[in-house]
């Protein structure tokens, strides 16, 4: 591990019953430094993310901390004030206020009866207050929409106070606003923070947008990894994705920007209007 590396996956493979569906991936997450992984339905990404946030064990290779070379020998409680991971899907409490949902990310800090937590106050107002949450404080989880839900469990992530952040699509059922603001509240956590964030996204100018590294998945191996206009070539994103994927940089941002363009446009004769 380099100093550099808040959280580092070493060789790892990953199965389910018997089935590899990760193959020896390498992956580092640096401070200050936003990671987005992308690729294809299926190629292994939340497995991927699972697997450095612990919550699947690899068949091989390892999980470490700068000063925890096996990051399972961890207490859970320990590991959990390190490292913060917002899954695709969380069963939603029924009868719980949203600012109790929140304060469910203190549980680290917290003992047995919820004392010794002097931080966790301004830790989950200032959560809900950069997810946009703060007005449906006192709301139930269960009568909120999708994407409230989404930003609600960022808050809880986020009043972890980790220094490593672990996404895996936090722009699902988000409006365009909330992606928008999502992904530049990442940013910031990034920028002004020093958090080291490991991110699943589908959109991928959103990850080229967002992100300072890019990993490629695909069928379970990375085959891209580097910085966006270094990962996302039309050769290996059309490759990948098994449709025409088009890219081009803007010369003055220097950011990438990709169109599908798909398999069987020549068949279509679109007019603008
Ligand atoms: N609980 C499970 N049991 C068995 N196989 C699983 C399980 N979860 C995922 N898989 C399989 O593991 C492979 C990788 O799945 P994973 O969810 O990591 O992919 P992904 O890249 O995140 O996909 P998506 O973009 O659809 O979310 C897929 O073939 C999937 O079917």
């Amino acid at each position: 591990m380099t100093p550099s590396d808040a959280l580092r996956g070493d060789d790892l493979t990953l199965a389910y019953h018997g089935t590899v569906v990760v193959t020896s991936a390498d992956l580092r997450l640096q401070p200050g430094q936003v990671t987005a992984l992308i690729g294809p339905n299926g190629s292994g990404k939340s497995t991927l993310l699972r697997a450095l946030a612990r919550l699947h064990s690899p068949e091989s290779g390892t999980v470490s901390l700068p000063d925890v070379p096996d990051a399972h020998a961890l207490s859970a409680k320990d590991f959990a004030r390190r490292v913060t991971l917002l899954s695709q899907s969380r069963p939603t409490p029924s009868g719980v206020s949203v600012r109790d949902v929140v304060g469910y990310g203190r549980h680290p800090y917290r003992g047995r009866w919820r004392q010794n937590d002097a931080d966790g106050p301004r830790a989950i107002a200032w959560a809900m207050e950069v997810t946009g949450v703060q007005s449906m404080a006192e709301r139930g989880v269960d009568e909120l929409s999708g994407g409230e839900l989404q930003r609600v469990w960022l808050a809880t992530c986020l009043a972890q106070d980790t220094r490593v952040l672990l996404l895996d699509e936090p722009t699902t059922y988000l409006d365009l606003r909330y992606q928008v603001e999502i992904l530049d509240l990442v940013r910031d956590l990034a920028d002004d923070h020093g958090v080291a964030v490991g991110v699943v996204l589908h959109d991928l100018d959103q990850a080229a947008a967002v992100a300072d590294h890019v990993v490629l998945l695909r069928r379970g191996e990375v085959v891209g990894s580097g910085r966006p206009h270094e990962v996302l070539t039309a050769d290996a994103l059309t490759e990948t994705y098994g449709i025409r994927i088009d890219v081009q940089r803007d010369e003055t941002t220097g950011r990438v920007h990709t169109r599908p363009v798909g398999k069987h446009t020549h068949r279509f004769h679109l007019t603008t209007v």
